[in-house]
Order: C-alpha cells, then sequence, then structure tokens
C-alpha cells in the first residue's frame, strides 16, 4: 500500500494507477462499515483509493471537530489488509492551501433539510472537500455508506447537476449484531449510552413493520428512551422527496444520545 500525503505524491502514484480506480473517503476512525466499502471496492475495480481527512469545512462551530477520532495508524492496518492500493492522508494545508475556500459546493435547497438543517453547512462542507478529493484523485467509481443517506443523495446529485464522469455506488448500512449502525462517533457512547442508542434502529425498524402511520409508531418508540433526544424522524420517498402513499420509502431518524448526534435511515415498503 502507497500512503501518500502530498498533492504531488498522489498525483504520481494516480499516474501510474492501473485500470478501473475506485475512491472511498472517510474521515478515519475506521469500523467495519468502511472495511465494506472498502471490500466492495476491491471486488469491482482494479485499484482502490482510500482518503483519510478529517474536513474542519463541515463541521459547525460547536460541533466536533478538535475531538474527532484519530486513529491513523490503526486506520492504515485496517486499509491494507482490506487491499487498498493508494492512501491518501493530507493534512489541513494539504487540502485548504488557501486557507478556507472563497468558493463552495451549493448544495441547494435540499442541503438545507435534515442534515443541513442541525447543521448549518454541513453540506457546503462536504461537496466542497468531495469535489475537491474527486479533482485530486480521478475515480472511475465512488463508494459511499447508505448510512449518510442524504449525504449519498446530495453527491448523486452534485455528480449529476455538474456532469462528473464518476459512478456513484451505494453501500447497504453495516451494522452491530444488536441493531446499532456502525459509526466513528459511537466511540463516544458510554456504556448506558450505548444501549440507549439502539433506540434508533428500534424505532426504524418498528416504523417500517408499522401496518398505519409508519412516523408514529417511530416517534412513540423514542418516548421509550426519554434520555434520547430526538431531532427528526421523517418518511421520504427514496430520492428523499416527499414521502409516496405507497410503495418504495426511506424512513429517516437523527437523535441526541447524551452530547453524541447519531443517525440512521432504513428502507420500507409502504403496504
Ligand atoms: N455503518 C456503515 N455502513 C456502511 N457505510 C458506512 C457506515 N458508517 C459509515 N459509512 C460510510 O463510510 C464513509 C465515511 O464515513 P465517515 O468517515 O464519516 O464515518 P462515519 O462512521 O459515518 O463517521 P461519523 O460517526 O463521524 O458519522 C461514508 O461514505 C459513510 O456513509
Ligand atoms: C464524505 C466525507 C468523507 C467528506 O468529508 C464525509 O462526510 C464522510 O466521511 O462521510
Ligand atoms: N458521517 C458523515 C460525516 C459527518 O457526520 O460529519
Amino acid at each position: 500500500m502507497n500512503v501518500v500525503e502530498t498533492r504531488e505524491r498522489l498525483a504520481a502514484a494516480r499516474a501510474v494507477a492501473r485500470g478501473r480506480v475506485a475512491v472511498v473517503m472517510t474521515m478515519g476512525a475506521l469500523h467495519d462499515g468502511h472495511v465494506e466499502l472498502l471490500r466492495t471496492a476491491r471486488g469491482e475495480a482494479d485499484t482502490v483509493l482510500l482518503t483519510i481527512f478529517v474536513n474542519p469545512l463541515q463541521f459547525a462551530p460547536g460541533e466536533d471537530f478538535e475531538r474527532y477520532p484519530r486513529t491513523m495508524a490503526n486506520d492504515l492496518e485496517l486499509a491494507r489488509a482490506a487491499g487498498v492500493d493508494i492512501a491518501f492522508t493530507p493534512t489541513r494545508d494539504v487540502m485548504y492551501p488557501q486557507g478556507a475556500p472563497a468558493v463552495r459546493v451549493d448544495p441547494g435547497p435540499a442541503g438545507e433539510e435534515l442534515e443541513g438543517a442541525s447543521r448549518p453547512g454541513f453540506f457546503h462542507g462536504v461537496l466542497t472537500v468531495v469535489n475537491k478529493l474527486f479533482q485530486l484523485t480521478r475515480p472511475d467509481v465512488a463508494y459511499f455508506g447508505e448510512k449518510d443517506y442524504q449525504q449519498l443523495g446530495m453527491i448523486r446529485a452534485m455528480v449529476r447537476d455538474f456532469d462528473l464522469p464518476i459512478e456513484v455506488r451505494g453501500v447497504p448500512t453495516v451494522r452491530e449484531p444488536d441493531g446499532l449502525a456502525l459509526s466513528s462517533r459511537n466511540r463516544y457512547l458510554a456504556p448506558a449510552e450505548r444501549r440507549a442508542a439502539l433506540v434508533l434502529s428500534r424505532a426504524l425498524r418498528a416504523a417500517a413493520n408499522a401496518q398505519a402511520d409508519p412516523v408514529a409508531t417511530g416517534i412513540a418508540e423514542f418516548a421509550t428512551e426519554p434520555e434520547v433526544k430526538l431531532d427528526y424522524f421523517v418518511l421520504t420517498d427514496p430520492m428523499l422527496g416527499p414521502a409516496p402513499a405507497h410503495g418504495p420509502a426511506r424512513l429517516l431518524t437523527a437523535a441526541w444520545v447524551g452530547g453524541t448526534r447519531l443517525i440512521d435511515n432504513i428502507e420500507v415498503q409502504l403496504p
């Protein structure tokens, strides 16, 4: 595995990369969800390029940028074991040599909803860094997790609207055996919070199985964990548009478990 920190070394590695090139973008603190993205990429592409960068631009003031887990040595071990060919691990100065960029990707009105409503500037920051990483890595295909379902949709929209010659592939959410969606932020949870956090996946499953009113069913499940503060629990169509009356749809939720904000979502078939 070639670990590169600078643009020059990335460009040199990219120039000799073989065949179909896949990129998996992460903020590090790798877990089995990330490994699943890498495994899928490994099975479908000739060269797998991993990026690890905790992007300051997508954190609002007061969010967890400073305390976000940074586990680079372990990340590189996992990456090596997953068959990554190139790991790009830029510093902040390498990504943003001019400081915070003056020009940013505008996610449009959809980027102000759900995650964008609770995390001001989040999708401006995500799409700006994803766009930059697309330019720097020039992948044929990029893998993102369905755990961050709205993010996946916003990235698909950017690729479509900016005519980027990149295939975007979504990978189903990897869960703990008890249902909790894997997330780097799960590391913040104390044991009692870890138990309480199960309410997200439990509420989504209960809502998905409800005969009527899935949203009310999900919200009622949250009431069983009063120490978990619900941010949103919504039903949309699979593209995050208005909820349909019948057929395929998506349930999405976000909640605060103590000081940790978690998200999850599930596919649902409305009767
Ligand atoms: N449980 C999971 N299953 C599948 N993909 C995942 C999972 N968790 C994260 N990913 C994907 O991995 C990529 C990198 O995500 P990121 O580094 O932000 O990890 P994260 O666990 O989502 O972190 P955080 O806890 O900060 O939200 C994204 O495409 C994300 O959707
Ligand atoms: C896509 C991403 C790597 C951009 O920083 C981040 O939002 C993430 O890890 O999901
Ligand atoms: N997991 C998406 C990136 C973030 O929450 O900041």
